[in-house]
């Protein structure tokens, strides 16, 4: 059913047109889709994550180790993400969340970010024209942030692809992108203060004493407009390239997460280092339900 967007994977695409070489590939996909589903059945007798978020990490640093061009490297990420969507989708993991471009990206080289933002312009117009694929597997797809922030294009290919994934009910892929949660905070509470001051308005209300806001805004007023509203907590934070900070990634929404910081570079991101992730996340699973619970009876 995923045909269209497993071509997206490189390891799909063999350069080769001998015949025989082309069954051998054919026999060695088949048998690692065969182990692919033995692990995924095995994994799944433990806790399984709803939410899993990627820090896409080392794009740049795989493509200067190669001593391929930058923009190859965000390319490669792109198949990376493909596949590991794929993957999620195989385990049953519901939310995928990306921080594919940071509020904070902006200020690097102006030939960078325009060679990046060509390439999102790309992809998302790209899933546009996959979008009978996308959904066929019900697949919802969010941008979250700055949208105003994006060329027209990029903006125009995004809301696109949004509305036209709206109705679905299965996977929901999050695309943080221009984004970072301090950004994502404070539009929340911005707009939390202007309903208070428009209740208060429309109550006549003599404000003046706490400056037309209410001062008893609580959790879920904010979880209510944050990009994220309706969407579980992530239980799983990866970040590529072993680096170990969160870097203003969904900083309200990773209280009970569990990090993990592999040390490949994201286009070398593969299903085995998704399957430790999870097996990491199941090992310390009952110690996370138990803070959580903790964190609710003090409510
Ligand atoms: C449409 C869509 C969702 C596209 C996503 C494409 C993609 C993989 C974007 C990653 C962008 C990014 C700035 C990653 C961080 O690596 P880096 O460039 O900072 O590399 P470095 O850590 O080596 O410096």
């Amino acid at each position: 059913m995923l045909g269209s967007l497993i071509s997206y994977s490189p390891s799909v695409n063999p350069k080769t047109e001998n015949p025989d070489e082309l069954i051998a590939i054919g026999v060695l996909a088949s048998l690692q889709n065969f182990i692919r589903k033995c692990i995924v059945a095995v994994l799944s007798y433990g806790p399984m994550p709803k939410h899993i978020a990627f820090i896409m990490d080392g794009n740049r640093r795989y493509a200067k180790f190669r001593s391929i061009q930058e923009g190859s490297g965000h390319r490669m990420g792109f198949s990376a993400l493909i596949a590991s969507l794929l993957y999620c989708y195989e385990m049953g993991v519901k939310y995928i969340t990306v921080y594919a471009f940071s509020i904070d990206n902006f200020k690097r080289d102006p030939t960078e970010v325009k060679s990046l933002m060509e390439l999102m312009e790309e992809k998302i117009n790209e899933l546009l024209e996959n979008r009978n694929v996308i959904n066929k597997v019900n697949c919802k797809i969010n941008f979250w942030g700055k949208l105003d922030m994006l060329s027209e294009p990029v903006r125009v290919a995004a809301e696109k692809l949004m509305a036209s994934t709206a109705e679905n009910t299965g996977l929901v892929f999050s695309v943080c992108m221009p984004y970072n949660s301090t950004s994502e905070i404070v539009n929340a509470v911005s707009k939390v203060c202007a309903e208070r001051r428009d209740i208060l308005q429309r109550e006549d209300v003599d404000n003046v004493a706490n400056n037309g806001v209410h001062s008893d805004i609580s959790v879920a007023d904010l979880d209510h407009h944050m990009y994220s509203a309706g969407c579980p907590d992530p239980d799983i934070v990866i970040r590529t390239s072993g680096e170990t900070r969160l870097s203003n990634f969904l900083l309200w929404q990773t209280t009970f997460s569990h990090l993990q910081n592999p040390d490949p570079l994201w286009p070398e991101f593969s299903f085995k280092h998704l399957v430790w992730a999870i097996l990491q996340y199941q090992r310390v699973h009952p110690y996370i339900e138990q803070s959580r619970n903790l964190a609710k009876k003090q409510l």
